[in-house]
């Protein structure tokens, strides 16, 4: 069974259709990569999954329970989903530590000493623990980014969505990020991220998944997507990342 399973998806935003009968499975322990034009519809993938965006119509299944169904608990299914986004969103006035185990806390109900020490192993894991008790304003934007994704990861999730992660991040920032990804692929982490950059997806993903005005055209390895694709839509927006200098 598929850790997620979106089945004939849309979203409409006015008369914009961002999601059109839009179909994807991930199974455990998979990587995949959301590529596509901007506007194509992957943040707003990612944010129905997560049930930050409602679909208009379709099925979201987490772990074979629908979460698109009115009668489950969406905080409930926050805890098993974690999302980071571009902009890493910690809260300026607060610790590394408390803008971890705030929500954990407070909207999970889990202890707090429970939250913090998990906190503070996740943050030793990938070096922070030297930074729990800093403002996020002492950190750079890689470490800042690094804190969000330990955020997301504080109550185990089943489920990772990150949305264009490095995107906001001078380009010496950027590795450091991709190798924590790296690192959670490495422990059999499931996950789905939105990216433009092409060599981390060829590299990193199960599956790439390209995506045009919220259709999935075409997905399968990354070799072959990025390297033969079949679809003309997909080699056009290919050869302009090339002549971009970004594949
Ligand atoms: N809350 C909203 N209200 C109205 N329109 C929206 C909203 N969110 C997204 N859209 C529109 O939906 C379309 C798809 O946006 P989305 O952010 O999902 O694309 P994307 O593929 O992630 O693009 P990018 O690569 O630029 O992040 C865009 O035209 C966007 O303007």
């Amino acid at each position: 069974m598929p850790v997620l399973s979106c089945a004939h998806l849309r979203k409409v935003f006015g008369t914009r259709v961002v999601l059109d009968d839009l179909n994807l499975d991930v199974e455990e322990h998979r990587v995949v990569a959301l590529i596509g034009a901007s506007g194509s519809g992957k943040s707003t993938l990612l944010r129905c999954a997560a049930l930050l965006t409602e679909v208009d119509d379709g099925t979201i299944h987490l772990d074979g329970e629908e979460i698109t169904d009115p009668r489950v608990d969406p905080d409930a299914v926050r805890r098993r989903i974690g999302m980071v986004f571009q902009a890493y969103n910690l809260f300026p006035h607060m610790s590394v530590l408390d803008n971890i185990t705030l929500a954990p806390v407070r909207v999970h109900r889990r202890a707090r000493d429970q939250a913090r020490a998990q906190a503070r192993e996740w943050l030793d894991r990938v070096g922070l623990a030297d930074q729990a008790d800093s403002y996020p304003d002492r950190l750079s934007g890689g470490q800042q980014q690094r804190v969000a994704i330990v955020r997301a990861l504080v109550n185990s999730p089943r489920l990772l969505l990150l949305d264009e992660v490095t995107s906001a991040l001078d380009p010496e920032l950027v590795g450091e990020v991709l190798t924590m990804i790296r690192d959670l692929k490495a422990e059999g982490m499931t996950m789905v991220l939105a990216t433009h950059e092409m060599g981390f997806a060829r590299e990193v993903a199960d599956e790439v998944v390209f995506l045009d005005a919220g259709r999935v055209l075409e997905a399968g390895p990354p070799q072959r997507v990025l390297g033969d694709p079949t679809e003309p839509r997909t080699r056009q927006f290919l050869s302009r990342i090339i002549e971009a200098g970004r594949l």
